[in-house]
Formats: structure tokens, C-alpha cells, sequence
């Protein structure tokens, strides 16, 4: 990356899991944060993270080569005015906000569009906060870019490169058709999740029969629904129309296929069902067609020295470690061990001896 001094304005999931790659790609480089908590920084600082052990004032920015806005998206939005006479004029801002146009707007009010690049970056959880972020939660996702009318292709060229190196796979679009298509796949999940739960918190009995016999299907669908009502809130409130638009578009397709139900017209459920069945099952895990990793995930037995005892079994068959560490992410919610490989060879000799040894392995 061409620049060295990067400031964040939120350090939590995803704000800290760039920070701790960046940190880890570019161990020399200088990172500066703020955020809402003090305890944020000083834990981000006693990881290594950040330059800083306090609170900063958005005046300490003055220096930054990139500012990455890394707080609620409407939070970030009240920021740029203030940034605006405080940065040096070879600066960038971009952000990493599920909302893409209102930001835009904004950049074009305040006549900052040579000044901006929007990012976000599609992966997460429902975790929040430093503690949950991971130097790999951006590994293979999507990193959508979006830029503004005046951003020079040098500029654009130049974020793809960062964006490569933190491991994601950039893609460029136009931020209205960004806020269309987020709001369909993310931000109505989302209100389907929460609307779920609180039907049935609503519903249940007095022995919370409902809540008590809740399993997979239930669980899957609504994991989303214990996401951040903060981060929610503010995304509700700057993608209002597209929203709109999806859930009314939704309520249509609940009641076709209650209509199909209410008929007992069971070649239309059959045909209704295969139809979703094929499209969710020809949906692609991204990065598999773009980059080779040679990597597992496994279940740490929860004993001192877990770690080592894995990193002895390996070393002992001479078999290199790439990296190794443990992750949260929407697929391994309770926390797995990945060790990355230099070539296919060490991971299926890898997989050969832990299995042997009776851990557990995952694939992704
Ligand atoms: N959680 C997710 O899965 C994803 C979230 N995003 C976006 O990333 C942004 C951050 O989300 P997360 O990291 O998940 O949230 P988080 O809750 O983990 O972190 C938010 C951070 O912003 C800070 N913050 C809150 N108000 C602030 C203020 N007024 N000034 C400075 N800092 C403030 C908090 O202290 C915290 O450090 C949001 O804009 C969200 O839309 C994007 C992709 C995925
Ligand atoms: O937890 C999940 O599965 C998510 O969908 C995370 C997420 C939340 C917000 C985004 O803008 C992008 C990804």
C-alpha cells in the first residue's frame, strides 16, 4: 500500500479486524483509533493493534495517509463534515458501512467526492466489538467498492490492490445498486430474523414450550437476529426505501405460497419448494473460483497447551505451518482453530494425522 499512516473511527468486529490485518500484513505500519469506549483503544493497543492508548480528538487524524470509518453508519456520516477540515489534502476517507448512497450524498454535499472511496466488506457475524475481531474474517469475502464520480482509476486500482491484500476479492459497483442489493440479501434476512423472534417470544407459552424445542432450522434462520440493534437501527434508517420496496415485495411471496398451502395445491408447493431448493443450493462460496487456500478448521480441545500439542503433531511430520489461529465468524460461531498450509500436500497429511487423533475437522 502506498500510504502509512491509516486512522481508524471505530475499532469493533470490523474496524478491528482490518486494523489487526493491516498490522499483521505491515507489522511497520502506524495506526491510530478512536472509538466509543476507552477500554476499545487501550485493548486494541495492548494487542498490538494501534499506536494510540487513549481516546483520541478527530484533530490526531490531521496526519493520516486513509481514514477508514468503522462506526454505526449513521455515526459515520456525522463525522465527515468535521474531517473535512481537518484532514491533509492527499487523504482518502472511505468507510465500511452496510449503507452505501446516504453516505455518497452526503460526500457530494459537502463537496468531498475526490476525498472518498466507499468499502464494505462482506463478511461478519453477529459479534460485535474488538474481542470478536479476526485478522481472517475478511478471507475470501466480497469487499464491495464503491466509487464516486470524480475517483480517479488509479485510486480505484489502488484500493483493489488493499483490498487483495487484506484477502478479500474486490468488486466494484454503483452505490444505488449496492443499497438494492444489500437490502435484499442482508438487511431483509435481517428484518425476517427479528420479526421471527419476536413472533415467537410473543406466541409462546407459559412454560416457553416454543423456545425450549426451537432447533436447527429455527436457530439457523434467526442467528441473525442477536446482531447489534445499534448497527441495525442505523442501517433501517439510511436504507429506508429499498427496504421498503423488498419487505413489500416479501409479503408477496408469503402470501403466494400461503395461498398454495391454503389450497392443499401440492404440485405448486413441490414446484415453489424445488425452485428455492436449486437457486440456494447453486449459490457459490466465494473465493473458491479466484484463489487456492490451503486451510482447516478444527475443534481445540479445551485443555492448556491445545494449541502446541496440535503444532508438535505437525512439526513433528515436518509439515509447515502458513498460520495459525483461532476464529468466530457466521460459520463457527463458537470459535475454531484454522491453521493455513503452504500446498495441498501438508493439508491432507495434516488431515490425515489429526483425524487419526481424533479431532474434529471442518471444511468451509
Ligand atoms: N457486523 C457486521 O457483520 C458488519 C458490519 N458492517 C458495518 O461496519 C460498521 C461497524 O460494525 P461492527 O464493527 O460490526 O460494529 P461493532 O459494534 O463491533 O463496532 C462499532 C465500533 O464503533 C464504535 N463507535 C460507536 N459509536 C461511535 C462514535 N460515535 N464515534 C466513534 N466510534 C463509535 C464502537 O465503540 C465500536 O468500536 C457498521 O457501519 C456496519 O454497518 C459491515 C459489514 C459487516
Ligand atoms: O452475520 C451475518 O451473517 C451477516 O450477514 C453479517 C453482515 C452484517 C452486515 C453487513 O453489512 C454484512 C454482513
Amino acid at each position: 500500500m502506498g500510504f502509512q499512516k491509516i486512522g481508524f473511527v471505530g475499532l469493533g468486529l470490523i474496524g478491528g479486524s482490518i486494523a489487526k490485518k493491516l498490522k499483521a500484513v505491515n507489522p511497520d505500519i502506524h495506526i491510530i483509533a478512536t472509538a466509543g469506549h476507552t477500554e476499545t483503544v487501550k485493548e486494541a493497543y495492548s494487542l498490538g493493534i494501534i499506536d494510540n492508548d487513549t481516546l483520541l480528538p478527530l484533530s490526531a487524524f490531521c496526519e493520516c495517509d486513509y481514514i477508514f470509518l468503522c462506526a454505526p453508519v449513521q455515526k459515520n456520516i456525522a463525522y465527515l463534515s468535521e474531517l473535512r477540515d481537518i484532514i491533509k489534502p492527499t487523504c482518502y476517507i472511505t468507510d465500511v458501512g452496510s449503507t452505501k448512497t446516504e453516505i455518497h450524498e452526503e460526500i457530494i454535499r459537502l463537496g468531498m467526492e475526490d476525498r472518498f472511496i466507499g468499502g464494505h466488506p462482506m463478511t461478519g457475524s453477529e459479534k460485535t466489538g474488538i474481542t470478536n475481531a479476526n485478522e481472517y474474517l475478511l478471507e475470501n469475502a466480497y469487499y464491495i467498492i464503491t466509487p464516486t464520480s470524480v475517483t480517479p482509476q488509479e485510486e480505484i486500482e489502488e484500493f483493489r490492490a488493499f483490498v487483495t491484500s487484506l484477502g478479500a476479492i474486490p468488486l466494484v459497483l454503483d452505490y444505488k445498486v449496492h443499497d438494492y442489493a444489500t437490502a435484499s440479501i442482508s438487511h431483509l434476512p435481517h428484518v425476517i430474523a427479528f420479526a421471527l423472534v419476536n413472533l415467537i417470544q410473543r406466541i409462546d407459552d407459559d412454560k416457553d414450550t416454543m423456545k425450549t424445542i426451537a432447533a436447527g432450522g429455527f436457530r439457523d434462520i434467526t442467528r441473525i437476529a442477536s446482531s447489534s440493534p445499534i448497527m441495525w437501527q442505523n442501517i433501517f434508517l439510511s436504507n429506508k426505501e429499498p427496504v421498503l420496496n423488498l419487505i413489500d415485495q416479501y409479503l408477496e411471496e408469503i402470501k403466494r405460497v400461503r395461498n398454495d398451502i391454503e389450497k392443499s395445491d401440492s404440485d405448486a408447493m413441490l414446484q415453489y419448494f424445488q425452485s428455492a431448493k436449486d437457486y440456494r443450493d447453486s449459490i457459490a462460496v466465494p473465493g473458491k473460483a479466484h484463489s487456492v487456500v490451503y486451510e482447516i478448521y478444527l475443534d481445540l480441545i479445551d485443555e492448556a497447551g491445545g494449541i502446541a500439542a496440535i503444532a508438535t503433531i505437525l512439526a513433528l511430520k515436518g509439515i509447515s505451518i502458513k498460520n495459525i489461529g483461532i476464529i468466530n465468524n457466521r460459520e463457527f460461531e463458537d470459535g475454531v482453530l484454522r491453521i493455513e498450509f503452504y500446498d495441498q500436500e501438508s493439508l491432507d497429511l495434516a488431515v490425515a494425522l489429526l483425524t487419526e487423533r481424533n479431532y474434529t475437522l471442518y471444511k468451509r
